[in-house]
């Protein structure tokens, strides 16, 4: 509990210390190791700190809100509120049971904070506190959850969720929100979010990341997620359970750099069926994933009105058939048969993935993504190297086409359990797209939030369909070799994906064009590592 509190009251001091100079006074600063020789005895007594200058200015003056429940998760609270106290920060604790956790309780009042027992406790006076903070620690309840959150925990959240969402429509300030192990009232096993939730800005956990924090849809709830290493033995890297999350250097492992030995078919061709001249624009987007990802070359195939338009802004693509490595079928071609040309090349293409006409005839079996349109097209069980790419519509589309009664609000709540419905009915790999980005193979869920919010903009997943395309044609001999390479290769795409929208926007709107041209600059930052 000690180091769990003593991590937790450095990260909000960091945190502090990057909105200050972010928002132009006092300066950054530095904390690293400054909470680690405050005095803090292991026994939880808070003696006065011996404080660099540097915490000192971090923390003077910030108002600090605890929201503090019955159990640890309340104690850890209370403590990294002591140790905030001490170092400075104006603290109100409100204590929402009787009894809370007796040593964080002294340690908090001998810091000298300001603490509101549960027998005083009224909701608008939790608001009205919060609203005028600085930052607000939620230690309600962590990993002892069990279902909805009950009064007055409950009530104090949906208050407090309420005066958020004015603020935002009112453009007032509202403070940094820092989940304590989990935000509180999230499905802490399952992702699920059974009542009202304190969104966070961070979450610092303990130990180890819990399912419901890469899960969604409570991982979106999470914010930005940092392990705590508090002395308990934890698995290597983001895991719980079969689930997955793709760190840089797993990323920059799967993206295969050229060598001087390489020339334009070694670093793999990407065969580009997608758009209509209803919708042209998503072959030029689809390509332009594909060229901006490293394919060696891209032939995009179509209608001239669709051709000619993807020449004039990549001039280096071939409009001629051939051999590829890979496929990307399907954005912008609408499923209403509107199309005949795209709806046959198609087919063609779904022919060789699956291996049902001979190799002499499509010219042999490779990786594809199959998105939109030809999602609509699928007639055959389709291998692990092909990945379906749907939005939570087209995923619902998909399984009711199978027979599963189910609309899209079904899968927001629960997609991981439907992208794994579908991974198994198709036997494909399974992207779903999101906030959070599902990816299933057989036998492992990747979840990705990598992307900003203004990532949701039209033709944005052609580009992620593109940019698939370019990774899986590089690496087409591997993932022959071993399909399962296929959900790691689709979960890295996402990566770049969202990172290339990250650059693209600095925190403004963005185009799906602009996200295709940063997607080079991602890449060669992580290549260099
Ligand atoms: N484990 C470790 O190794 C480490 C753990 N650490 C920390 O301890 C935390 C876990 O502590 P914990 O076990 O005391 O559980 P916790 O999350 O505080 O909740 C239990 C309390 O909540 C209550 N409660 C339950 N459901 C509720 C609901 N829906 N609505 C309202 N109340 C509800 C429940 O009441 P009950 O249901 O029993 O009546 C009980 O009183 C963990 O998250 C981390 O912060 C770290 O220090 C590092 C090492
Ligand atoms: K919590």
């Amino acid at each position: 509990m000690d180091r769990a509190a003593r991590a937790l009251a450095r990260t909000v001091l960091a945190d502090v210390a990057r909105r200050r100079s972010a928002g132009g006074a006092p300066p950054r600063v530095r904390f690293a190791g400054s909470l680690a020789s405050d005095g803090l005895s292991g026994t939880g007594r808070v003696r006065p700190a011996r404080r660099s200058r540097a915490v000192g200015r971090a923390a003077q003056g910030v108002r600090v809100v605890l929201l503090v429940g019955p159990g640890n998760n309340g104690g850890d609270t209370l403590f990294a509120g002591a140790h905030l106290a001490t170092a400075g920060a104006r603290v109100t604790a409100f204590l929402v049971a009787g009894t809370v956790h007796g040593p964080g309780l002294a340690a908090l009042e001998a810091a000298g904070a300001e603490v509101i027992a549960r027998s005083e406790l009224r909701v608008p006076a939790v608001v009205e506190h919060v609203s005028a903070a600085d930052v607000v620690l939620d230690g309600l309840v962590g990993i002892g959850a069990r279902g909805a959150l009950r009064p007055p925990s409950g009530g104090i959240v949906r208050a407090l969720v309420e005066a958020r969402a004015a603020a935002e429509v009112a453009g007032s300030p509202w403070p940094w929100v820092v989940a304590v192990d989990t935000p509180s009232g999230i499905g802490v096993d399952d992702g699920s979010v059974p009542g009202p939730v304190l969104a966070a800005d961070r979450t610092v956990t303990f130990g180890a990341y819990k399912p419901g924090l890469l899960l969604p849809p409570a991982a979106h709830l999470a914010g930005a997620v940092e392990v705590a290493d508090v002395g308990l033995r934890r698995e290597h890297g983001p895991q719980v359970a079969g689930t997955l999350r793709l760190q840089d250097g797993e990323v920059s492992a799967v993206l295969r750099a050229p060598g001087v030995r390489d020339h334009k078919y070694t670093r793999g061709v990407v065969g580009v069926v997608a758009g209509t001249d209803k919708y042209p624009g998503a072959g030029v987007l689809a390509t332009a994933g594909a060229v901006r990802a490293g394919a060696g070359m891209v032939r995009a195939l179509g209608p001239a009105g669709v051709t000619d338009r993807i020449l004039d802004r990549h001039p280096e693509v071939v409009t001629a058939g051939g051999r590829v490595q890979s496929w990307v079928l399907g954005p912008g071609i609408p499923s209403d048969g509107s199309d005949a040309g795209q709806d046959r090349r198609v087919y063609g293409a779904l022919a060789a993935v699956t291996g049902v006409l001979d190799a002499e005839v499509t010219g042999g079996v490779v990786p594809a993504v199959i998105d939109a349109g030809a999602m609509a097209m699928l007639e055959h069980r389709l291998p692990e190297i092909a990945v379906l790419t749907p939005h939570a519509g087209e995923l619902a589309d998909l399984m009711r086409g199978l027979g599963h009664e189910v609309g899209r609000a079904d899968i927001e709540a629960e997609p991981v359990r439907w992208a794994r419905a579908a991974q198994r009915a198709t036997g494909a790999t399974v992207l779903l797209k999101g906030a959070v980005t599902v990816v299933v193979g057989s036998g492992v869920t990747f979840t990705q939030a990598d992307a900003p919010a203004w990532l949701a903009t039209a033709g944005a997943g052609d580009v992620l369909s593109g940019i698939l395309g370019a990774l899986l044609a590089a690496r087409a001999g591997d993932v022959l070799a071993d399909p399962a390479l296929t959900s790691r290769i689709a979960a890295a795409a996402a990566v770049l994906h969202g990172r290339a929208a990250t650059l693209a926007s600095a925190g403004g709107p963005t185009t799906a064009s602009a996200v295709a041209d940063a997607v080079p600059r991602v890449m060669a930052g992580l290549l260099a590592g």
